[in-house]
Parts: structure tokens; C-alpha cells; sequence
């Protein structure tokens, strides 16, 4: 089956039961047991549920996994994800990743003895480098949030494996519809599913897919142990939004285009970070393992401009936390997004201040294009 193709038919695409065509949301907390002690397929819906279990299914296949696991959002995914591990083991981990998740490592993690070092993933000298003898797990983004970095996931799996270390990458920014980490080479994928995958700004979730089979069985014990599994009601909602990644994902990439070019021709705009410019430092690898190169685009005024002004200007695009939704979010990632990361850590790993990231939706483009226009318009 073709990956659009999968998008609507995969996971449980008919109800065992009934017949039905759209996934039914088993709105039930327990399960009628036949007997005392034997081994039900259903029995309590942090367990297993069969609406969370189609998702679950359907994201395995979509990222070629063995087993997928639904969480209550991204940041639930990474942490279960992470609690596959112990006190004192050591992480590599990119030096450019979503504010929530730096403030999970340095904020949680590190107070239950994990260790760090934070490295440039496009240097993969430095990755093989920061590598010790208790290195456990290689953990990046790819593209990055905000800074659209290209991370290269097969060389990187690659000096992974030879020293015995998992490679874990959030693939939030590209979706499996361009991009699937497994299938270069890495162990686990994790998505906030809040994003693209869901697609409409409606449900918070998380999602985590590996290939092996071990990684899986610890993975759906940790999900029943720690608990943040996500309800059936959004389980139903994220499967929903799913089926249309495709379409949505071919639409939001052309309107990126279109606005990286209107961007490109403006005089009012500093630097864009956009992995489809052929001049992007990372265009060649993006090239080589996504499909297309996504619809995030990050950029800076010109020097002098007000970025607070300019994005208080807009009228049709959201200024918003999140991203990957219909319609088009704006933010500025050092007071929104990346706040959580302290100013000389963000200015350090090329975050700046006036840094602007922009979401583009599937409006038409010309409407996008008009409001930017405008907003830029109150600059000068
Ligand atoms: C790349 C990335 N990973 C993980 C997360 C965490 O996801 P959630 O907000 O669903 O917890 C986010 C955003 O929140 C993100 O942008
Ligand atoms: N205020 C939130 C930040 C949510 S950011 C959501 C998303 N990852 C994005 O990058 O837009 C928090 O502090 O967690």
C-alpha cells in the first residue's frame, strides 16, 4: 500500500465488530472479563483501548515500525521515551531542540542523575566526539525547532551503532510523510502529534514508534506504568486528522514556497531559515532523506526592525504557540516557544531575540502573502 494510501486505510480501518468504516471511540474506562484470570485482549483503557490501539497500529506502519505508543502529548512521549533509561546513563542530545524538551532534560531528567552533552548534530565529529563509555542514546530534532537544522539521520545511526548507542529522533517537524527515521537507520521516532499529525489545532498528543521488539515491550510496559496514555476521544480525533496528512502536507509545502520567495524578495527581511533554499547549510541532506522540506519557515527582520510590531501587526495569521495546523501561526521562539531556555544558552545556539517562526497554513497563499505584506508595510 502507498504512504496516502495508508494514511486512510491503515491502522484498524474497519471496526472488527461492526463493520464500521470510521474507527468507533471505545469511550469505556474497563472491559467485561469472561473469565477469572485469564488473558483479555481489553481490560482497562491505560492498558490497551481499541480506538488508542488503531492510532497506535496506524503510526507503526506510517513510520515502519514495530509497535507505535499514544501519549497524552509530545512532551509524555519523550518522557517515557527517556524512562527507558537509568541514573547515570549519558545522552547525546542536538543543540538546537524544542524549549519544552530542553527544559524536560535540564528541569527533570538531570535531577534523576542523566547525563548530558549538548552537540551541533550537523557536526558529525563532534557527535561521534561527545560519544563515553555510558552513552546510551543519540536524541535529536531534524528539522529543528526553531532553527529548521538538518541533523544527517543515516550517517548519525551510522556512529550510533558502531558504539552501541540508540539513535532517538523527533520527527515532529518533517511527519512521516517526509521523512522516516527508522527506516535511515535510527531506533525510535517520537512525534508531537499535537502538530502535523493531528493537523488542526485541536488535540494535544504524542506519539513514539521503534523497530525493536525489545525497545516495544519496555515501552508499552512504561506506558501503562507511568500512565499519560492518551484518551479515546483524541485518539479517534488525531487518527481523523491522519488520514488528510497528505493532502495537507502538499499544500502547506507549496504555500511555503510561495512565501519563502515573496521572504526572499522583500527588502525589510534579514536571514530565512528554510531547508528547501539551496544555499541553507542543509539542503543537501534534506534533500537526500525528506521527501520535501517542510512548511516551517524561520527568519529576522533586518536590523532595526521591530519584530514585536510586525507580528502585533498581522491580521490573519495567528500569533501562536504550536505549529503544523490548517491555519498559519506566527511567534517569536526566545519570548514563546524557547523561553524556557536561558537567554545566553538560546543566543548561544543561534536563537536570537527578534528570531521569528512562521507555521504557513493551507489558506490561499495569496492571502498569507497579502498579510505579511502588510504587516511589513507598518515597518517602515
Ligand atoms: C519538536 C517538538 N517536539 C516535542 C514537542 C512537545 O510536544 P507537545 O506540545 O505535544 O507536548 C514540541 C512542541 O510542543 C515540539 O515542537
Ligand atoms: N508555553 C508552552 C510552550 C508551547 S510550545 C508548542 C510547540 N512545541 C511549538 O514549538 O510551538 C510551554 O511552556 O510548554
Amino acid at each position: 500500500m502507498k504512504f496516502n494510501t495508508q494514511l486512510i486505510h491503515g491502522g484498524n480501518s474497519e471496526d472488527q465488530t461492526t463493520g464500521a468504516v470510521s474507527t468507533p471511540i471505545y469511550r469505556s474506562s474497563t472491559f467485561h472479563q469472561h473469565q477469572l484470570g485469564g488473558q483479555p485482549k481489553w481490560e482497562y483503557s491505560r492498558t490497551g483501548n481499541p480506538t488508542r490501539a488503531s492510532l497506535e497500529k496506524l503510526i507503526a506502519e506510517l513510520e515502519h515500525g514495530v509497535a507505535g505508543f499514544a501519549f497524552s502529548s509530545g512532551s509524555a512521549a519523550i518522557h517515557a521515551v527517556f524512562s527507558l533509561y537509568s541514573q547515570g546513563d549519558h545522552f547525546v542530545v542536538g543543540s538546537d531542540v524544542y524549549g519544552g524538551t530542553f527544559r524536560l532534560i535540564n528541569k527533570v531528567l538531570k535531577r534523576f542523575g542523566f547525563e548530558f552533552t549538548v552537540v551541533d548534530m550537523q557536526d558529525l565529529n563532534a557527535v561521534e566526539n561527545a560519544i563515553q563509555d555510558n552513552t546510551v542514546a543519540v536524541y535529536f530534532e531534524t528539522p529543528t525547532n526553531p532553527l529548521l537544522q538538518i541533523a544527517d539521520i543515516e550517517a548519525i545511526a551510522k556512529i550510533a551503532k558502531r558504539h552501541g548507542v540508540r539513535t532517538i529522533v523527533d520527527n515532529t517537524f518533517a511527519t512521516p510523510y517526509n521523512q522516516q527515521p527508522l527506516t535511515l537507520g535510527a531506533d525510535i521516532v517520537v512525534h508531537s502529534a499535537t502538530k502535523y499529525l493531528g493537523g488542526h489545532s485541536d488535540v494535544v498528543a504524542g506519539l513514539a514508534v521503534t523497530t525493536d521488539q525489545q525497545i516495544a515491550e519496555q515501552l508499552a510496559f512504561l506506558q501503562n506504568s507511568i500512565g499519560s496514555t492518551l484518551g479515546p476521544d483524541d485518539s479517534w480525533l488525531l487518527q481523523r486528522g491522519i488520514k488528510t496528512l497528505g493532502a495537507r502536507m502538499r499544500v502547506h509545502q507549496e504555500n511555503a514556497t510561495a512565501v519563502v520567495k515573496f521572504l526572499q524578495h522583500d527588502p525589510r527581511i534579514g536571514k530565512i531559515y528554510y531547508p528547501g533554499l539551496t544555499d541553507f547549510p542543509g539542503h543537501s541532506i534534506a534533500a537526500k532523506q525528506m521527501k520535501n522540506f517542510g512548511a516551517m519557515i524561520s527568519f529576522e527582520l533586518k536590523a532595526g526592525l521591530d519584530a514585536k510590531k510586525f507580528v502585533e501587526s498581522l491580521q490573519l495569521i495567528d500569533l501562536a504557540e504550536s505549529l503544523g495546523g490548517i491555519e498559519s501561526l506566527i511567534e517569536v521562539p526566545a519570548v514563546m516557544t524557547h523561553g524556557s531556555i536561558p537567554r545566553e544558552i538560546r543566543l548561544k545556539n543561534g536563537i536570537k531575540d527578534e528570531l521569528i517562526r512562521l507555521s504557513v497554513g493551507i489558506e490561499d497563499p495569496e492571502d498569507i502573502i497579502a498579510d505579511l505584506k502588510q504587516a511589513l508595510a507598518q515597518l517602515d
